[in-house]
């Protein structure tokens, strides 16, 4: 269905004023965050913030001294310039002071943010890692996810905007006690200068978010289209299919509407913000003015003066930042929700009883009239699915695609739950084991395993990566998923880079990488093996060799594989034939080719086709 087109910012989704406000209410938790990931360095950063915060009031303090000194030094006929001097050496000092203490901060600042970036990455990647694979595959949640991902950097950013905005109000109040101190009155003309450009502010950056917002989709298409037109991955089928004007008219229709919008608010900002400062500029020299004649009229000094108008302008500034910065708060602090809102979804506990698992498999599985439809979804994939794996027993799943193979699969290993019916191992519901536990009983290679650009080596190793250094270990698996001949192959060895992403990394064929895959169920001696298409890239010879070696190797061993190749799937003990979600036929080859039905029409076919 075609995106309806946005015609203005009012149509996009907006989030309201209060929304933005109450955002702020994670900012102490933020703060929380920081303190934890290092105390002394955010202590520093505080001590330098609250120096800094004060030196201003104090140099044009000093400033106004050192002018009304020289004035009194002109009048008198004896001078004395030790007492000026000195006023003029602690200036100087102040100014060096000031200098390093605004190092100092940025210093801090990027510590903290880099070592404050390490620590929120990490909660991240863990709190992945604890949450149901159900879960991950639910598109609201993967834009959550997304979100507190890539915010990392926009929230080092609310940091230092946060510590610098308390240093700003702490420096505004002293200026402030300073203005009242000698002319109240000027703290009106202050206000009317600053309200403008704060309502300007506001409410810019809060249509700025909302159109960052409401096109979230939309960005995310632009990424994606930006992705692929300009990876190596996707550049033969571009280049072949002649895409590349296909990719670039979408992006840039969609990129062309987002940058319409986004001019048409960044010229109404510029615009209205000139108007405003001028405004601000106006009530200044308002300020100036006042000041100069109660100067005249000696109501005050020339040093007052000094200090006056330096206060005024001073404060005029930090308050236009003030505002500003804290519009930039309010609207980074959005995204800290998400990142919060990311790591505090609740985690089920993922056992529901702490039954012991059985050391050694007695009986087997059990499925038992299960059903099954994926989160959010209605559709029905497993329509009452009964059958029994007998311990040491070597099944196959066979089907047509969309079957539900694979989903079977995933029920066995609990990433999801059956909607009803059971699955028991050795007559107790598997939901009734420590789930982290029940799930080391498993040695899978999933049909979609992940090719991570590390080594040969490590890649091997994620089957059982605590063996990591156990380079025998390795190379045995390597060995019996034939991945040894690919290493042979390889200029580095086992410490060959795979992939093309970093330096001196080698890209393998897809059989090859299948072979390195399939070394990881090797790794570790699982009491049940489940292989997905584990072979499907394999040659004919490879795959046999492959599949014997299987075979010797998990002789006692409970295992299930699926695999569309009869060859492979003919050497299990027995084979349960899925269709649309049922079980068609359960039984051994022999069983099943007696039967005449599916098993045997494919079986017949495919084995006609190598004739
Ligand atoms: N995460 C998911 N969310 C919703 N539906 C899904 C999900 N994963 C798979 N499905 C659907 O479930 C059905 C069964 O998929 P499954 O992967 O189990 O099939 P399979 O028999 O393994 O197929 P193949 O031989 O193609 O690998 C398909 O219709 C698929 O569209």
């Amino acid at each position: 269905m075609p995106r309806p087109k946005l015609k203005s910012l009012k149509e996009g989704k907006k989030t309201d004023l209060k929304k933005s406000f109450s955002a702020l209410i994670f900012i102490p938790r933020f703060f929380k965050e920081i303190w934890k990931t290092n105390k002394k360095l955010f202590l520093v950063s505080a001590c330098c913030r609250l120096i800094g915060a004060v030196l201003p009031v104090i140099i044009l303090w000093i400033g106004k001294i050192i002018i009304d000194e020289i004035i009194l030094q002109t009048k008198t006929e004896v001078s004395d310039l030790n007492i000026l001097w000195t006023y003029v050496a602690i200036e100087f000092g102040l100014i060096i002071l000031s200098d390093l203490v605004s190092r100092a901060i940025s210093l801090t600042d990027g510590l903290l943010g880099d070592a404050y970036s390490i620590d929120s990455s990490v909660r991240i990647i863990k709190k992945t890692n604890q949450i149901n694979i159900s879960l991950l595959e639910d598109a609201e949640f993967y834009d959550k996810l997304e979100r507190a991902r890539t915010q990392t950097t926009g929230r080092v950013g609310l940091m230092s905007n946060a510590l610098g905005e308390v240093q700003s109000l702490i420096s505004i109040l002293t200026l402030v006690a300073g203005l009242i101190y000698f002319e109240p009155y000027l703290i009106i003309l202050l206000v009317l200068s600053i309200i403008p450009s704060f309502i300007n502010e506001i409410w810019f950056s809060q249509q700025q978010y909302s159109l960052a917002r409401g096109w979230t989709a939309e960005r995310r298409e632009l990424d994606y289209l930006r992705f692929i037109g300009a990876n190596d991955k996707t550049a033969k089928e571009i280049k072949l299919f002649g895409l590349t004007d296909f990719v670039v008219d979408r992006f840039k229709n969609l990129a062309q509407e987002y940058y319409e919008l986004n001019k048409k608010l960044a010229v109404k900002r510029s615009a209205l913000g000139f108007t405003f400062n001028v405004l601000g500029t106006l009530s200044y020299y308002g300020a100036y003015v006042f000041i100069i004649y109660r100067v005249i009229s000696g109501a005050i000094t020339l040093g007052e003066l000094t200090f006056l108008s330096g206060s005024f302008n001073r404060l005029t500034k930090n308050l236009q930042e003030f505002f500003s910065k804290f519009t930039r708060i309010t609207e980074s602090a959005l995204y800290l929700k998400d990142y919060f809102d990311f790591l505090d979804i609740s985690i089920e506990p993922n056992h529901k009883e702490d039954m012991p698992l059985p050391t050694t498999i007695k009986e087997g599985f059990e499925f038992k009239n299960v059903r099954f439809s994926y989160p959010g979804s209605d559709t029905e994939i497993l329509k009452g699915i009964s059958f029994k794996m007998k311990a040491g027993e070597k099944l196959a799943f066979v089907g047509q695609n969309g079957a539900g193979k694979t989903t079977l699969t995933k029920l066995l290993l609990r990433f999801y739950e059956p909607t009803s019916g059971e699955i028991l191992l050795d007559g107790v519901n598997i939901n009734r084991f420590d789930k982290a536990a029940y799930q080391e009983f498993f040695g899978v290679i999933f049909q979609d395993f992940f090719k991570y650009e590390f080594t040969v080596k490590e890649n091997i190793a994620i089957g059982d990566i605590d063996e990591i250094e156990n380079q025998e270990k390795i190379e045995n698996a390597a060995a019996l998923s034939l991945a040894d001949e690919v290493v042979k192959e390889l200029k580095y060895g086992y410490n060959q880079q795979l992939g093309k992403r970093f330096a001196k990394g080698q890209e393998l064929s897809g059989g090859q990488w299948q072979k390195v895959a399939l070394a990881r169920a090797y790794m570790k001696d699982a009491k049940v093996m489940i292989l997905d298409e584990p072979t499907s890239a394999l040659d004919a010879k490879a795959e046999s060799e492959v599949f014997d070696r299987f075979i010797g190797l998990t002789q006692s061993k409970t295992s299930v594989i699926i695999s569309h190749r009869f060859s492979t799937v003919r050497q299990a003990d027995r084979i349960l034939v899925l269709e649309e979600g049922r079980v068609l036929e359960f039984g051994t080859h022999q069983e099943l080719m007696n039967n005449k039905s599916l098993y045997a029409e494919l079986f017949t076919l495919q084995a006609e086709g190598y004739q």
